[in-house]
């Protein structure tokens, strides 16, 4: 499905440095989805050399090539679940390892960041752009092969990234001990099951109590818990750039799910309100969202680590700014013809 033209071409060029995409590529400010698509690819094993990886675990560039070219290809294009949410997803995990320091320091092992950076590149492999409950509605395939474990849409980005991982000259993880090779994968399993939001709402109030107590590095349970606590921020890092971007993506979504709801419709079932194009309040369910589940991510991290208090004041900047559009728009008085209008 890649062909040897594409991964030569990524094998042959020399590996830039991250400021050679942008002054501000690693700083938190900046909005990985300006990249241009097809510098994705080498913009990812840009980081990872940065990061040291390519080094201490040994990869080949040619199998690095493949494997970064491969997990593109696995992502379908919805409205927001592509590979550039991927892509997204994975440069902020690279501004958390690189701007925390958090392997110098031991905060998390190298192994860890490893497993957290592939994690992130694959955990929504093969998104179809619809919610675990709609599988289980819709009696997909994929609802009969998961839906008694629960996280199903989850367990389908696991798999599909075993399933690339065990292709011909893809497996990045081939040069690994096979001590550090079982252990990457049980990491790999976590922290992509760890990104059904349901699973974060589970561990939240333990979240809290570390970021209260502190971290402790000897703690194994403290290095699970920030590496599920990292993947979280990183997946719903959109909302912690510029307004106009973040408000931008928030869009996106919301085609994605009021496209699941037309769906919903057509099968003779009600969707949810954040679903319906015709019920949702767009202005009032980002507030929800935010107030529920993203500030509160970007708060506990800013306690835990004082160098990611910039995510923080920028996804409270948001919600001020969610609340202005609320204001103006308040239960769509203006008899709006489309709830999408607030994004015009
Ligand atoms: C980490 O996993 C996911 C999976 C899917 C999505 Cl779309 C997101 C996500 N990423 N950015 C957003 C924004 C800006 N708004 C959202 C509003 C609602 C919800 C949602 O799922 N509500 C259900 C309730 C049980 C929490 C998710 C939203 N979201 C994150
Ligand atoms: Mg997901
Ligand atoms: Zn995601």
């Amino acid at each position: 499905k890649v062909t040897s033209e594409e991964v030569a071409k990524l094998v042959e060029v020399n590996v830039p440095e991250p400021n050679d995409f942008h002054g501000d590529f690693c700083s938190f400010k900046y909005f990985p989805r300006n990249l241009a698509v097809n510098g994705t690819p080498l913009a990812v094993i840009s980081m990872m050399d940065t990061l040291g990886m390519i080094q201490r675990w040994r990869i080949s560039k040619e199998t690095l090539a493949r494997f970064t070219l491969m997990v593109r290809k696995g992502y379908r294009d919805p409205p927001y679940h592509n590979w550039l949410h991927a892509f997204s997803v994975t440069h902020f995990t690279f501004l958390l390892l690189h701007n925390l320091s958090l392997t110098n320091q031991g905060t998390l092992d190298d192994l860890e960041a490893f497993a957290l950076f592939v994690a992130s590149m694959c955990h929504d492999l093969d998104h179809r752009g619809t919610t675990n409950s709609f599988q289980v509605a819709s009696n997909s395939v994929l609802a009969s092969l998961y839906s008694s474990e629960g996280s199903v849409m989850e367990r389908h980005h696991l798999a599909q990234a075993m399933c690339i991982l065990n292709t011909e000259d893809c497996n990045i993880l081939e040069t690994l001990s096979q001590e550090d090779y079982t252990r990457c994968l049980d990491l790999l399993r976590d922290i992509i099951l760890a990104t059904d939001l349901a699973h974060h709402l589970r561990i939240v109030n333990e979240l809290r109590e570390v970021a209260n107590t502190g971290y402790d590095k000897k703690n194994p349970r403290h290095h699970q818990l920030l590496l599920c606590l990292s993947m979280t921020a990183a997946d719903l890092s959109d909302q912690t750039k510029d307004w106009q971007s973040s408000k931008h993506v928030a869009e996106l979504i919301y085609k994605e799910f009021f496209t699941q709801g037309d769906l919903e419709k057509a099968m003779g079932n009600e969707p949810v309100e954040m679903m319906d194009r015709d019920k949702a309040f767009i202005p009032e369910l980002q507030l929800g969202f935010l107030d529920e589940v993203a500030v509160p991510v970007y708060q506990i991290l800013a306690q835990m680590f004082s160098d990611a208090k910039e995510p923080y004041e920028n996804i409270l900047t948001s919600r001020r700014k969610w609340n202005r559009l609320h204001d103006i728009y308040k239960r769509r008085k203006h008899n709006s013809t489309s709830s999408l209008e607030i994004f015009e």
